[in-house]
C-alpha cells in the first residue's frame, strides 16, 4: 500500500472511534438534561408535601439539579479537538487520550482524562524510557472530522506486523502553524520536561523559569488544570487566581483554559486586581520604579496619620454656657495620640471621638481649675459626647478616608514632602507629586498596588445603612455561582505569569491575594524590566510566606521563535544575559529576519511597506511594535488596516507572539525604560516566522560597554 493509503486508512480508523466518542458524548448530555428536569419536578411535588419532606425534597432537588448542570457545563465546553491522543502499548492495549474522560455505558474508557495518571505515558514516555508505549499517535481534529495523524515510534522492537506508522513530528506541525488572536492550548504536544512541571506537587512555590517561547505561560495554564482537576476538593471552593502583565495579555490567553474545560479561574491583570478599577496606562520609567518601590510604604503611612486637607484647625463647642476651644497644635496632638495606637484609621474613629472628648475635658478642667471650681468629667464627656454638634465637627475632622483620596493629596508637593521626608529624595518628590497633582490623570497600573496598599492601611469604611439595615452582597450571582466577596483573599492557588516585571508594591498586593494559597510563578530574569530586582524578590519572598517549600523548574527550547529570529535577539543581549539564561530555538525557517536602515521622515512609509509585505507572507496575525510614547501616532499609520495586523507598545507585548512582527525604531526602546535592552529583548522575541526591524540608528546592535 502507498503511504499516503495508508495515512488515510489509519485516519479512518481513528475517525471511527471519534465518531463513537461523540455518539456517547450526545447520550451523556441527554441524560443529564433528563436528570435536570426531574430534579425541577421533585421540587414541584415538594410544594404538596409537609414542611419536613418538603425540605428534603428540597434538597435532593437542589443536588440533582447541581450535579446535572455541573456535567452540562463540562460537556457542553468548547472542545477543539476532544480526542487528540492513543497510545498503544505493548500487549495491544489502547488507550485514547481527550481533554476530557468518557467512558461507555459498560464503563469501558473511550478516552481518558489527559490530567489522569494513566494518560501521564501520553507526555513522558521517551525511546530511552518507553513506560510500555510502543507507538504514541497525535490526533489533530477540526470539530468532529479527522484531519492528520502522527506518530512517534518508542519501542521499534515491539512494533506488530500490522502495526502502522505514519507522519514526520506532531511538535514541528503545531510550531509551525499560524497564529490567531489568542493563544492556543498545547494538551496534544506538551513536552517531557513541560509535562514534569504541570504535573509538580501542588503544595508550596513552583517557580518556573525559562527564555522567551519556552512555554512558561502554556506551561502554567496548563498546570492550573492540571491542579484543579487532580485537587479540586482542595483547590476548587477557594479558587484560582491567575495575574498577568497587561489587559492585552489576559485576553490573549483568555481561551486557553476554557478550551479545556475550566470556566472558574479569575484572570486579571496587574491594573485589574484591586476591585472595580482597570488601569492600562503606564507611568514613565523613572516614576514607575519610584512608586513600586518598598519605599512607598513609610511615605503612605504617613501620609494618612497627616492632617486632611479640609480638616477644621480649630474646635469650639460651648458646655454649660462656657465656650470650649481647641487650637490647631492641641488638635494635632490628639490626632497624633489616636494615631500612636498605630489602628488604621477607619477603625479608630470612636477612638478619636473618645480622645477629643478626653482633650475637651482637660480644657474644661483647666479652665475651672483658673476660677477655683471643679467639673465632673465623667458628665461632660457623657453629655458632649451626645451632642450633635460634637458630631458635626468629628466626622470632618476625622473623616472616613478613601484610598483614592489620600493618594491624590500627594499630589501637593509640600503635603508629600513631609510625607517622605529622608524617604524620597527631592527630585523623587518632584516627580511624584506632579504626577498625582492631574486629578483628570486616569490611575496607571503602578497606582493600583499603591490604592490597594492604602486600603489596607486606612481599614475599611463602615458599612452603609439603609433603613437601619447593614448592606450584605448576596452570596450566589445570577448563573448560580458562588459570589466572592471584595478584597478576596483566601485563592487556593495563585499563577502569576511575567513575574520578573512585578514592582515591590506589585508583590505586596499580589501576595494580600494568597495568604492561604499554593503558588506557580513564571518568568525570565533576561526580559525583566525593574530596576532593583534583589528588592523585588525581598517582596516576593514575603508574599510567598516564610515557610513556603519552593521547587525550581527550567525550560530550556525555545518553541516559538525561529533559530533565525532567536539569533538577532540574543545578540541584543549578549552583556545581560549568561549563555545558559537564553534557551535554545528548535525551528530553522530559512529565513533571516530584515533590518532596514529608514531616515526618521520615511518611518510611517516604510513600516506600511513592511506591514504588508508580512501580511502577505504568513496566514496569521502581524504585530507593530514601537515605543510605549509612539503608540497613538503608529496606530494612526495602521487605522485603515486590517483585523490581523495589531500595534502594541513595547511593554504591552509582554507574553504576546505574532506570526510576524514589523519592529519600529528600536533604540527608543532601549532609551525609554531603565532596563531598555531587556524591553528590546523581548519585542524581538515576539515573532514565530517572520521580523523586520526599522530603525533610524544602529545604536540598538552595538553591544553595550
Ligand atoms: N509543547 C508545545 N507544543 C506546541 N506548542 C508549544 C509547546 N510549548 C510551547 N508552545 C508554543 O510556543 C509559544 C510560546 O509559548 P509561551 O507563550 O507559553 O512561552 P513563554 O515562555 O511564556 O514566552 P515569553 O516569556 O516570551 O512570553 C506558544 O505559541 C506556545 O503555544
Amino acid at each position: 500500500m502507498s503511504e499516503s493509503r495508508i495515512k488515510r486508512a489509519e485516519i479512518a480508523i481513528e475517525q471511527a472511534h471519534v465518531d463513537r466518542v461523540y455518539v456517547r458524548l450526545a447520550e451523556l448530555r441527554a441524560q443529564a438534561e433528563a436528570m435536570r428536569a426531574r430534579g425541577y419536578e421533585l421540587g414541584h411535588g415538594a410544594q404538596r408535601e409537609a414542611v419536613f419532606e418538603q425540605a428534603s425534597m428540597l434538597y435532593e432537588r437542589d443536588m440533582m439539579v447541581f450535579h446535572a448542570n455541573q456535567t452540562l457545563q463540562t460537556l457542553d465546553a468548547e472542545y477543539e479537538g476532544l480526542v487528540f491522543g492513543r497510545l498503544d502499548h505493548i500487549g495491544s492495549e489502547t488507550v485514547y487520550v481527550g481533554r476530557l474522560g468518557i467512558r461507555d455505558a459498560e464503563f469501558n474508557n473511550l478516552v481518558t482524562d489527559w490530567r489522569a495518571p494513566a494518560a501521564a505515558a501520553f507526555y513522558q514516555a521517551t525511546a530511552e524510557e518507553p513506560m510500555g508505549v510502543v507507538r504514541r499517535r497525535v490526533i489533530r481534529c477540526s470539530g468532529q472530522s479527522v484531519l492528520d495523524i502522527d506518530d512517534d515510534v518508542l519501542m521499534p522492537e515491539a512494533v506488530p506486523d500490522d502495526m502502522n506508522v505514519v507522519g514526520e513530528g506532531a511538535l514541528m506541525a503545531a510550531l509551525g502553524r499560524s497564529r490567531g488572536d489568542t493563544m492556543r492550548d498545547i494538551v496534544a504536544t506538551i513536552q517531557k520536561e513541560q509535562d514534569e512541571v504541570i504535573r509538580a506537587p501542588w503544595r508550596g512555590v513552583t517557580e518556573i523559569t525559562g527564555g522567551p517561547g519556552t512555554g512558561k505561560t502554556a506551561v502554567a495554564l496548563h498546570r492550573a488544570a492540571y491542579l484543579l482537576y487532580r485537587y479540586r476538593r482542595q483547590l476548587g471552593g477557594a479558587g484560582v487566581l491567575v495575574v498577568g502583565p497587561s489587559g492585552v495579555f489576559t485576553n490573549y490567553i483568555s481561551r486557553v483554559l476554557p478550551s479545556m474545560g475550566e470556566t472558574n479561574v479569575e484572570l486579571r491583570s496587574l491594573g485589574q486586581v484591586l476591585d472595580g478599577l482597570d488601569a492600562t496606562r503606564h507611568d514613565p520609567a523613572p516614576l514607575a520604579a519610584i512608586k513600586g518601590s518598598l519605599r512607598m510604604r513609610k511615605v503612605l503611612s504617613r501620609a494618612l496619620r497627616d492632617t486632611p486637607p479640609d480638616a477644621p484647625t480649630e474646635m469650639k463647642i460651648v458646655y454649660k454656657g462656657e465656650v470650649l476651644r481647641l487650637n490647631a497644635k492641641e488638635l494635632d496632638k490628639v490626632r497624633r495620640k489616636v494615631h500612636g495606637h498605630g489602628h488604621p484609621p477607619n477603625r479608630s474613629r470612636v477612638r478619636a471621638a473618645e480622645a477629643l472628648l478626653e482633650a475637651l475635658a482637660d480644657k474644661a478642667e483647666e479652665y475651672a481649675s483658673a476660677d477655683g471650681r471643679v467639673i465632673d468629667r465623667a458628665e461632660l464627656i457623657t453629655e458632649l459626647g451626645e451632642r450633635l454638634d460634637f458630631h458635626r465637627f468629628l466626622v470632618t475632622w476625622w473623616p472616613v478616608l478613601y484610598p483614592a483620596q489620600v493618594l491624590r493629596w500627594l499630589g501637593d508637593e509640600r503635603r508629600l514632602a513631609r510625607a517622605a521626608k529622608n524617604v524620597l529624595t527631592a527630585e523623587e518628590i518632584a516627580l511624584l507629586s506632579r504626577s498625582l497633582a492631574d486629578r483628570d490623570r486616569e490611575w496607571t497600573v503602578a497606582d493600583i498596588a499603591l490604592l490597594d496598599e492604602l486600603r489596607v492601611l486606612l481599614g475599611p469604611p463602615p458599612k452603609r445603612r439603609r433603613r437601619g439595615r447593614v448592606e450584605t452582597e448576596p452570596e450566589h450571582s445570577p448563573d448560580g455561582s458562588r459570589r466572592r466577596p471584595e478584597h478576596y483573599d483566601e485563592y487556593s492557588h495563585i499563577v502569576v505569569d511575567e513575574a520578573q516585571d512585578l514592582s515591590p508594591m506589585q508583590w505586596r498586593m499580589v501576595g494580600r491575594r494568597g495568604k492561604y494559597a499554593s503558588w506557580t510563578v513564571v518568568g525570565d530574569p533576561v526580559q525583566s524590566s525593574w530596576p532593583d530586582p534583589e528588592e523585588a524578590a525581598k517582596a516576593r519572598d514575603q508574599a510567598f510566606g516564610p515557610h513556603a517549600k519552593r521547587r525550581r523548574y527550567a525550560l530550556r527550547t525555545n518553541y516559538r521563535n525561529s533559530a533565525e529570529i532567536f539569533e538577532l535577539a540574543s545578540r541584543v543581549v549578549a552583556d545581560h544575559a549568561r549563555p545558559d539564561d537564553l534557551p535554545r530555538a528548535v525551528r530553522t525557517t530559512g529565513v533571516r529576519p530584515q533590518i532596514r536602515r529608514v531616515e526618521p521622515d520615511a518611518l510611517e512609509n516604510a513600516a506600511q511597506t513592511a506591514a504588508k509585505e508580512l501580511l502577505d507572507a504568513v496566514e496569521g496575525t502581524v504585530g507593530v511594535i514601537c515605543a510605549m510614547d509612539r503608540v497613538p501616532e503608529v496606530e494612526r499609520w495602521f487605522s485603515d488596516a486590517e483585523d490581523r495586523l495589531k500595534v502594541v507598545g513595547s511593554l504591552d507585548s509582554k507574553g504576546l507572539e505574532y506570526d510576524a512582527v514589523v519592529l519600529v525604531e528600536p533604540t527608543e526602546l532601549i532609551t525609554e525604560s531603565l532596563t531598555g535592552r531587556r524591553v528590546l529583548y523581548v519585542a524581538l522575541t515576539r515573532a514565530t516566522q517572520q521580523l523586520t526591524v526599522l530603525a533610524s540608528d544602529d545604536a540598538w546592535l552595538t553591544p553595550e560597554k
